[in-house]
């Protein structure tokens, strides 16, 4: 087995494995379907913010229910897992099943909860509970203009 493989945790090892990592951790999570720049910019951003990073992935089931379209994902949790767990910034990588990942967050309680800044920290379900239990939010800003939607209507155009 490829060593990254050993960045993979089910939900259930998680918590245990975040408690063995260097502090503070920082948490993110998301679909990240078809990884461009501005994922790998971002993750290597959120990672410099602490020691360790943790990156919990959406089940293909549950990006269904995100609405972001009925042939996505286009690449299965466990591709969406490999590719994410060979990056460096990367610490471990985690799949949930939930509409939010709030309920992990609320479980394994990281120092610090990143999300790009699409989001407003202060609204979102898992930013409420990290606040609530006295960690830290933060909000990465966008520094290049990708998106995997954008990735599949460029090639969508080509067809
Ligand atoms: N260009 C970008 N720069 C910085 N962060 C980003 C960028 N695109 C996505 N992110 C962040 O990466 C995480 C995963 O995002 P997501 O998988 O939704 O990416 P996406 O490319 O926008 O996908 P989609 O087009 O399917 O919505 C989110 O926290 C999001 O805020
Ligand atoms: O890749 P996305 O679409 O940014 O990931 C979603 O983020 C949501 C966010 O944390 C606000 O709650 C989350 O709820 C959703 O399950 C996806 O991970």
């Amino acid at each position: 087995m490829v060593s990254f493989y050993k960045k993979i945790c089910s939900r259930k090892a998680i918590c245990s494995k975040i408690s063995d990592l260097p502090k503070p951790v920082v948490f993110t999570n998301g679909v990240f379907d078809i990884l461009h720049r501005g994922h790998v910019t971002y993750l290597a951003q959120a990672r410099a913010l602490g020691a360790s990073l943790v990156v919990a992935v959406n089940t293909d089931e549950s990006v269904k229910r995100l609405g972001k379209g009925d042939d996505r994902p286009i690449n299965s949790c466990e591709d969406r897992m490999a590719v994410l767990a060979a990056l460096e910034s990367v610490n471990a990588v985690v799949p949930f099943d939930e509409d939010t990942a709030q309920a992990i967050v609320r479980e394994c309680r990281p120092d610090i909860y990143v999300k790009g800044g699409d989001y407003d920290m202060t609204a979102i379900p898992e930013g409420k509970e990290v606040l609530a239990y006295g960690g830290r939010v933060m909000a990465i800003d966008f520094e290049y203009d990708r998106s995997t939607t954008a990735l599949l209507n460029k090639v969508r155009r080509f067809r």
